[in-house]
């Protein structure tokens, strides 16, 4: 059995008045790719950004590899194996490619010659390294998704959190990057993921974890979550249905 990797335990989130995480408990194992969905608004992001460390939760806990992590600053559970991609690029479109991915190399404390090797191997790994020279800001929309990955992936994470990387990308390059995310798994990192658009997350996944008004609605393997009756009406629509 694998062991676990990631344990949320009973996070809720408030901002003022609002409830944006509710009692949220789950867990990501090794060797997993686990979607969050759910409509706007149910607390995907919210959830994602504790896990990450971006933001406190009001009470509730998450461990990375056993370890108590709810107090770590973003830098801190990266360093741990933990590393996210955000949803609006955060690359630095005047350095090029290449210096783009060093620089979440160096994130993770490595030294500037072995920063650069990593860098190269990741750009392989993702098909940039023909763009590697290139400055970032010109990349196409679906090659700055690749760069926002592998920075999180030059920073030798054990699960990556990923913000996303599918939004607006056309159906090939959608499943170019699927592709990608099923290679990644195959290297032995477990990947907790955020997306809008079922089509993609139902292949792709292991588990679904629906959220809903800042609850867990239901969790499963993607088939039986897409029957349910209250991810369909609470979610999918009736369109869905028919
Ligand atoms: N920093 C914040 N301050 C106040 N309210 C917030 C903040 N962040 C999120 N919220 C509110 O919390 C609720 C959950 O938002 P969240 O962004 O987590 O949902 P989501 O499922 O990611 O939605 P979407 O799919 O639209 O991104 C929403 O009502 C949102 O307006």
């Amino acid at each position: 059995m694998s062991a676990t990797i990631l344990d949320v335990g009973h996070i809720t989130c408030r901002f003022g008045g609002l409830l944006a995480n509710d009692d949220i408990s789950l867990s990501v194992q090794e060797g997993e790719i686990v979607g969050l969905i759910g409509p706007n608004g149910a607390g995907k992001s919210t959830l994602f950004n504790i896990v990450a460390g971006a933001v406190s939760p009001t009470s509730g806990s998450v461990s990375f590899l056993g370890r108590d992590v709810t107090a770590l600053r973003p830098s801190g559970r990266c360093r741990l194996g933990l590393s996210r991609t955000f949803q609006v690029m955060r690359s630095f479109n005047s350095m090029n490619t290449l210096e783009n991915v060093i620089v979440g190399a160096l994130a993770c404390g490595e030294g500037a010659r072995q920063a650069r090797r990593n860098a190269y191997e990741v750009l392989d790994f993702v098909g940039l390294t023909r763009r590697a020279e290139v400055p970032a800001s010109e990349l196409t929309p679906a090659e700055k998704r690749r760069l926002e990955v592998a920075r999180a992936l030059a920073t030798r994470p054990k699960l990556l959190l990923l913000d996303e990387v599918m939004s607006g990308l056309t159906p090939s390059e959608a499943r170019a990057g699927m592709d990608l995310i099923v290679r990644i798994r195959e290297a032995g990192i477990s990947i907790l993921l955020v997306e809008h658009v079922m089509e993609i997350v139902a292949p792709l996944v292991d588990r679904a974890i629906v959220l809903n008004l800042g609850r867990i609605l239901t969790q499963g393997a993607p088939a039986d979550v897409l029957k349910d009756e209250r991810v369909v009406s609470a979610y999918l629509g009736e369109e869905y249905h028919a």
